[in-house]
């Protein structure tokens, strides 16, 4: 996963911390390990570090078999939904988030708290300003993919919802929305969802330290899974001293990861996470009549197309895999999803042959690949031509933008650089050879 320079946080200097470099600094991370482990939490062999690219991750110490503990974090070091707060600002009704955001900014805050010590380890309001899409400024915003705006209109919904139920509390406690949207935005990125038995009712929560693990594709490496005692991170396979633990948070496409997370991860033609996708509904579904929308509807396959990296050996090492983060299998080459091939054939064939295509996932007389690649084809390159102009425009008012924008528009680029790369290799492969 390859980001640009500048994703240090802004908030710390590279130098300024580096814990498995030099354990004895005693610096803010060293104090909230110790103050970790007092309330409980289990640290085996990991320790943070100011990682390029990416803020802080957690590195190995030391070798860690496949199958042992890494990390536990017992129900009590969990930060929970604070239920006083919640009663005496009428919130019961609020959404999760709201609750675990609005007792974050109550406790954390507070002047006296010994959360501090957690929180000094957290990345800053500006950190959150360079990286997160929901607080762009629209000169950037205008140059988000169509792919990520369903996913960025729904987060934007939800914060204002949120806003709206918290703002009475915020004006009585003299909070700004500033202060509260960045308890939101902590919440957003490092909570978790605790629930120890079925009979007990589930919470958002904020665990300590395994906050620090960045996010890797599935089959990254360790399991995160909760027992009724505590969240427990296992490793997925063996570890030399040195290397990151990533952990998945879900099997996003890069283009949620930047709504929900403000990054993206590299996406390599051979080595492309698992996860991810280009979607093609803004290039296909204009060119589909009312008739055929309607019909791919029936069937609940109006939208939701992508470009897919389909599975094929890795031929890299075993170490050479390690070092890269492949999964087990790498992709290649990217390919277009059942959905799109239903959806085109929906306009090339009869009533018949498309419902067998749609029942047994072949085509009735001969294959049709040749023809949907055909008729995807002009639809496709425009999206890439459209994929190369803004990398171009991007590249320039990276240029002429402030600096703490800067990354935004280098991840902008990025992502629309995997867009036409992508689909330059569908349109110019020739699947014959
Ligand atoms: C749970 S925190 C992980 C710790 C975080 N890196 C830090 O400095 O505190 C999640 C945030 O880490 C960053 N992050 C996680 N995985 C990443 C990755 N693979 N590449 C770049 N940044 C990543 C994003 O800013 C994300 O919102």
């Amino acid at each position: 996963m390859t980001r640009p320079a500048k994703r240090a946080r802004l908030s710390e200097s590279a130098d300024e911390i580096s814990m498995s470099n030099s354990p004895a600094k005693e610096d803010k991370h060293s104090l909230f390990t110790t103050w970790a482990k007092e309330r409980g939490v289990e640290i085996h062999n990991v320790a943070p570090q100011q990682l390029p690219g990416r803020g802080l991750g957690l590195m190995t110490t030391a070798p860690i078999k496949s199958g042992s503990r890494m990390i536990f974090i017992p129900e009590k070091a969990m930060f929970k939904p604070d239920t006083a707060t919640i009663k005496r600002s009428t919130l019961d009704r609020a959404s999760p988030q709201a609750k675990l955001a609005i007792s974050a900014l109550a406790k954390f805050s507070a002047p006296a708290s010994d959360l501090r010590t957690w929180e000094a380890t957290w990345p800053t309001k500006q950190d959150f300003a360079a990286s997160m899409p929901l607080l762009w400024p629209p000169e950037l915003l205008e140059h988000l993919p169509p792919a990520v705006l369903p996913p960025f209109e729904r987060q934007k919904a939800d914060y204002a919802r949120d806003w709206e139920a918290v703002s009475p509390v915020c004006e009585q406690r003299g909070w700004d929305e500033v202060v509260f949207r960045y308890y939101w935005c902590i919440v957003n990125s490092r909570s978790f969802h605790w629930k120890p038995s079925a009979g007990r009712a589930g919470s958002m929560v904020l665990c300590p330290f395994v906050d620090y693990m960045n996010h890797g594709p599935t089959g990254s490496g360790c399991y995160v899974a909760q027992n009724g005692k505590g969240y427990e991170v296992t490793a997925e396979r063996d570890y030399d001293a040195g290397e990151e633990v990533l952990a998945t948070y879900g099997a996003h496409s890069n283009d949620k990861l930047l709504v929900h997370y403000g990054f993206i991860c590299a996406s390599p033609m051979q080595h492309a996470s698992p996860d991810d996708e280009i979607r093609l509904d803004h290039a296909v579904i204009p060119h589909l009549s009312e008739e055929t929308k309607s019909q791919l509807q029936d069937v609940g396959f109006l939208g939701g197309y992508a470009l897919l990296p389909s599975e094929y050996p890795c031929d890299r090492t075993d170490s050479a895999k390690k070092a890269n983060g492949c999964a087990a299998k790498c992709r290649q080459p990217w390919d277009i999803c059942f959905k799109t091939q239903v959806a085109v054939r929906a306009v090339l064939l009869t009533a018949n042959e498309w419902e067998y295509f749609v029942s047994n996932g072949e085509d009735l007389s001969g294959d049709k690949s040749a023809a949907v690649r055909k008729w995807l084809q002009p639809h496709l390159q425009s999206l890439r031509t459209e994929a190369i102009e803004k990398q171009g425009q991007l590249e320039k008012l990276g240029e002429a933008i402030k600096e703490e924008h800067a990354l935004a528009a280098s991840m902008l680029r990025e992502r629309w650089s995997q867009i036409s790369v992508h689909l330059g290799h569908y349109i110019d492969s020739d699947p014959q050879t």
